[in-house]
């Protein structure tokens, strides 16, 4: 597979040399058709990587190539080929979402009829259809950043950056984008994406790099980040402890892991779906949980684990 992004150790320190370090020294590789995220809490130097690459701003150490050409040296070749959806949307609120999308297309170049297509076959492809002649403020916040996205696909671009998509959206919509945006993959495109939720990285990227004030702390698929945290457990929880010592010896032969916790009245097993079945078997008709959860590893756990101090300190340092 081609790759459409190549960076080799780049960096940027703001100020004259002397100020806050963005970016320490980031190194990845994006191919067609393939989602990074670029995942980490505020302050981590996700913006700056993706600035940085989409030739916003200029690194000041290290080599990048984007869909072929040098950030540094041929950043007019690579705005050709790239597109940006930030966080606030760059569409005009007293249109609508056709006219917004013919809009931006005519600025790139296309007629009349070739603009009004390629915005009939966006809004279906975003699922706009039905809004599509409503004026853009009467939308929510879900369908302004999926028509966000639409507008910068009117010619497709190389490679898509995605600063958080999905802050602010509840889950249906977040759902949504993360459809619309592996639309776009399925077609070839190649996203780079940044997230401070796991869960997203995990949902859409094929690849993940942790960045911790402005270092890569760790690269991977998202199943191998979590397995550095452990894996997913489940959780019962019983009424008082005599019946979490009654259901112990019975699910240790379900899942001989199976372990009490310090409140003595949880009991944590390996999150394998038999496991799941197999415990409310061995326990019909003789003792129940009163709830039973599920607890996956979550990115602070994943922070945590791999820097030592969790997202909130994170964030206060680089605030
Ligand atoms: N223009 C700037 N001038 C000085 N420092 C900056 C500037 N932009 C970012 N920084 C600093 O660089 C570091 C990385 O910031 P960056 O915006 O890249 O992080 P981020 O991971 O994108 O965070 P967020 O999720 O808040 O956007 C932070 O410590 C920040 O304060």
């Amino acid at each position: 597979m081609k790759a459409v992004i190549e960076a080799e150790a780049v960096g940027k320190t703001y100020g004259r040399g002397d100020g806050e370090v963005g970016l320490h020294r980031l190194s990845l590789e994006l191919e067609q058709g393939r989602v990074l995220a670029l995942l980490g809490p505020n302050g981590a130097g996700k913006t700056t990587a993706v600035r940085g690459l989409s030739t916003l701003l200029r690194f000041d150490r290290g080599n990048a190539r984007v869909a072929g050409y040098d950030v540094s040296a041929q950043p007019k070749q690579v705005r050709q080929r790239i597109a940006l959806v930030g966080q606030s949307a760059a569409v005009d609120e007293q249109l609508t979402a056709i006219q917004n999308l013919v809009l931006f297309a005519r600025l790139r170049g296309l007629d009349r009829s070739a603009a009004m297509r390629r915005a009939q076959e966006l809004t279906g492809q975003f699922g706009l259809t039905e809004a599509a002649t409503r004026a853009v403020q009467g939308f929510s916040g879900g369908m302004r950043r999926r028509l966000d996205v639409a507008a910068s696909m009117i010619v497709r671009p190389h490679v898509l950056f995605v600063d958080e998509p999905t802050t602010g959206l509840d889950p249906a919509a977040r759902r949504d984008l993360w459809r619309a945006l592996r639309s776009l993959v399925a077609d070839g495109t190649a996203i780079l994406l940044t997230t401070q939720y796991l869960e997203e990285a995990d949902s859409l990227a094929d690849d993940i790099i942790l960045l911790d004030r402005g270092y890569a702390v760790a690269q991977g698929s998202a199943d191998h980040l979590k397995s550095m945290v452990g894996p997913p457990v489940i959780q019962l929880h019983f009424q008082d402890e005599a019946d979490a010592h009654r259901a112990i010896p019975l699910l240790q032969d379900v899942d001989p892991s199976a372990t009490l916790d310090d409140t003595r009245t949880t009991i944590t097993l390996h999150a394998e779906a038999e496991n799941l079945t197999r415990s409310v078997q061995v326990l019909a008709g003789i003792v129940l949980p009163t709830e039973v959860t599920m607890r996956k590893p979550s990115l602070d756990e994943v922070f945590l684990t791999l820097t030592g101090h969790d997202t909130q300190a994170a964030e206060e340092k680089s605030a």
